[in-house]
């Protein structure tokens, strides 16, 4: 299980004040570049000793693409050399205190392999982040993101999660391999209106970031759906009129800045 660790005494990799930025500004659907005005407002009205913002996340991928060393690099600043195959799924909880608030990533790490697939399938559902993971020493491993991301959202009951495509072990590779494959992922990442990171977690390379990244659009996420909620509950507003911004939906911006019109919304 994670460092958990009260809320006065929290680490300072684990306070978020500004809204965490994309890998490479131009490979995200998630276009949004601070803390909307409405949840900051929110925020000041509420409850200091609320509960905590739930988000789940999942990671899922090929077999030794670095699921669990990502996961565990992040909770627990280790990195383990020896391979030991994920039976089903593991289970993290980190919280991370935004804006004063505190909230708690679930991170499930589910197994690679295929015989633990009905497994694992079982706990993609409710997921608020699908991060799928993949080698970049491996090509085969990036085709096979898109069967990753099908499986997971045919058994997801949130109707847009946010998206990450994530080429791990970069340390592995030469520059110019790197080059290559970063490229190969963002065009992946494209497709699938997901946002892209390369990351080591032999090294540590952009894996809080990712993280950050992850409770950042999470957070923003969870509050705005719960102003919502308690509009709804008060009368002032109808379930139909709900944001479509709620949940994972986002624009590509193009090189040149503008937004790129093949997006999900
Ligand atoms: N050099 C290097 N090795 C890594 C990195 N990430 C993972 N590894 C190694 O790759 C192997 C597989 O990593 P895991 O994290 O167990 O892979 P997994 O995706 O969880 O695998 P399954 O549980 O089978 O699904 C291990 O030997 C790790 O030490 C990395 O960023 N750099």
């Amino acid at each position: 299980m994670g460092r958990r660790t009260m809320s006065t005494q929290f680490p300072t990799d684990r306070v978020i004040q500004d809204f965490p930025k994309a890998y490479k500004s131009n490979c995200t659907p998630y276009i949004q570049e601070d803390f909307s005005v409405e949840v900051r407002n929110a925020l000041n009205l509420t409850n200091p000793n609320r509960d905590a913002y739930i988000c789940k996340v999942i990671f899922v991928g090929d077999i030794s693409v670095g699921k669990t060393t990502i996961v565990k690099r992040f909770c627990l600043d280790n990195f383990e050399q020896a391979y030991k195959a994920t039976i089903g799924v593991d289970f993290e909880i980190e919280t991370i205190r935004i804006l004063d608030q505190p909230h708690n990533l679930q991170i499930w790490d589910t197994a690679g392999q295929e015989r633990f697939k009905c497994i694992s399938q079982a706990y993609y559902r409710n997921s608020q982040v699908i991060a799928i993971v993949f080698d970049m020493t491996k090509p085969k491993t990036l085709e096979d993101a898109t069967c990753w991301l099908e499986s997971a959202l045919a058994v997801n009951s949130i109707e847009k999660p946010f998206l990450f495509l994530v080429g791990c072990k970069c340390d592995l590779v030469s520059q110019k391999e790197f080059e290559i494959m970063e490229r190969s992922g963002m065009e992946m990442a494209k497709g699938m209106q997901a946002e892209y990171w390369s990351v080591s977690a032999k090294t540590g390379f952009n894996i809080h970031e990712l993280f950050n990244r992850i409770a950042g659009l999470s957070f923003e996420s969870s509050v705005k759906k719960s102003i919502i909620e308690s509009a709804i509950s008060l009368g002032g507003i109808r379930p139909s009129q709900i944001s479509r911004q709620i949940y994972g939906v986002g624009k590509f911006r193009r090189a040149d800045g503008k937004l790129d019109s093949s997006c999900r919304c």
